[in-house]
């Protein structure tokens, strides 16, 4: 067989590698082929097993990120709870966790995590979100056993440029309004996003659209004249500020975070994958759990454990977990042992500790400390 020479992808793309195409529409790359330069038919080629049929095994595999944002977060979420991953060194893609008896954990590429998890090659993984979507497209195979692992997050969103034609656009219904956008010249999006970004652009009506690719920096592309707008990830929004980029009303397409993701193949038919599975909810649970709680202990006066017990239980954000735990101040009164105080220790979710703090205030504690 000669030698495979040309890319292109199924069907009909306009999705180019940021050199713009002229004809209008949305894209849905759906396979990515390679033709030899003789042949007739393409070579098809996917990602991992050719045969798309999991190899014998034992063992259960869970996919980590090999590198990037979230491969030290993801170590360290585990080490937290007690799933510390043996590595003999940093460059070695296969690793265990001493724990958990018959599990493997291969470092890899998020997107290929995802694409593994699909082909077989893996049973469980640990990926940002947008990379579930972006590469699962849809696929009823993947699970989301815990979607909110709490680190990675970022919004998947649309930019556009603070100036020029874009001053005074603010929404995404601006954006699709805007007279500019014909078939002949359509708005050119650069974007990493190539199956949720059409998606998003076709799910709200915007018609002429065509969409470039590139591997990074994408924010690049409108100053370069590559592209009017992109689709990228946003976290503090630095990277947009810095290159006089905006998001707008409308134009987040995705929240995310980091997710432990299954496959429903996997979970149903190799023996262990499910009894991980649980383990490993268990023990994330556990933790995120315990690491969302703040314990806030405040003193209040009051002339009873039951009176100031009822206060505070008529506020909503100070029930805790059980309800509060009141105690009794001892102090000295004209030589004599009095109460006048009573210790209240409650626990409050960390999403709630400020709006715990307001009602504490609103029950006339005399001071608190968490
Ligand atoms: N700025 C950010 N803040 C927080 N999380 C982010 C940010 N950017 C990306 N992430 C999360 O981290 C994941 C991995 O991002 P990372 O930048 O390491 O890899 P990548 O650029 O997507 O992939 P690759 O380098 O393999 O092309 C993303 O899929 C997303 O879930
Ligand atoms: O809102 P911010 O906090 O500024 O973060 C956003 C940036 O982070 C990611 O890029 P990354 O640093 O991963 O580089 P990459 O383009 O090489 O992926 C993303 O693609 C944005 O460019
Ligand atoms: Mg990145």
């Amino acid at each position: 067989m000669s030698a495979l020479t040309t890319v292109f992808l199924l069907p009909t793309a306009s999705i180019s590698d940021f050199s713009p195409s002229s004809s209008p529409g949305y894209l849905f790359p759906t396979k990515l082929a390679i033709s030899c330069c003789s042949a007739t038919a393409p070579v098809t080629v996917v990602n991992g097993n050719v045969e798309n049929r999991s190899y014998e095994r034992n063992e259960v595999r869970l996919g980590l990120p090999s590198k990037g944002r979230m491969a030290a977060d993801t170590l360290d979420l585990l080490k937290d709870c007690q799933l510390s991953v043996r590595q003999v060194n940093p460059r070695q893609y296969v690793a265990e966790i001493p724990q958990i008896a018959n599990l493997e954990v291969w470092f890899q590429r998020p997107k290929d995590i995802v694409r593994k998890l699909i082909s077989g090659d893996l049973d469980l993984g640990i990926v940002g979100l947008d990379n579930v979507k972006e590469y699962g497209q849809g696929s009823e195979d993947l699970i989301l056993v815990h979607d909110t692992l709490e680190y990675g997050d970022c919004r998947l969103s649309l930019a556009i440029p603070k100036y020029g034609i874009f001053e005074n656009i603010n929404s995404l219904e601006e954006l699709a309004r805007m007279p500019q956008w014909t078939s002949e010249r359509p708005l050119r999006v650069a974007t990493g996003f190539t199956y949720l970004g059409p998606r998003f652009m076709e799910e709200n009506g915007l018609k002429h659209v065509t969409f470039s690719t590139a591997d990074g920096a994408l924010e690049a592309a409108p100053a370069m004249g590559i592209a009017d707008a992109i689709v990228d990830l946003v976290s503090s929004g630095t990277t947009l500020r810095e290159n006089n980029l905006k998001e707008i009303e409308g134009g987040i397409i995705l929240e995310s975070q980091a997710v432990f993701v299954a496959s429903k193949k996997s979970l149903i038919q190799r023996k262990g994958v499910l009894d991980i599975t649980h383990e490993m909810i268990e023990r994330l649970e556990a933790h995120l759990r315990a690491a969302g709680q703040f314990t806030v202990t405040a003193n209040m006066r009051g002339r009873s454990a039951e009176e100031v017990a009822e206060r505070i239980l008529s506020q909503t954000s100070l029930s805790g977990l059980q309800g509060p735990t009141v105690s009794p101040v001892f102090c000295k009164r004209d030589g004599k042992v009095a109460v006048e105080y009573y210790a209240i220790v409650i626990c409050v979710p960390k999403k709630a500790l400020y709006k715990s703090v307001q009602q504490l205030r609103a029950v006339r504690l005399s001071s608190f400390y968490i």
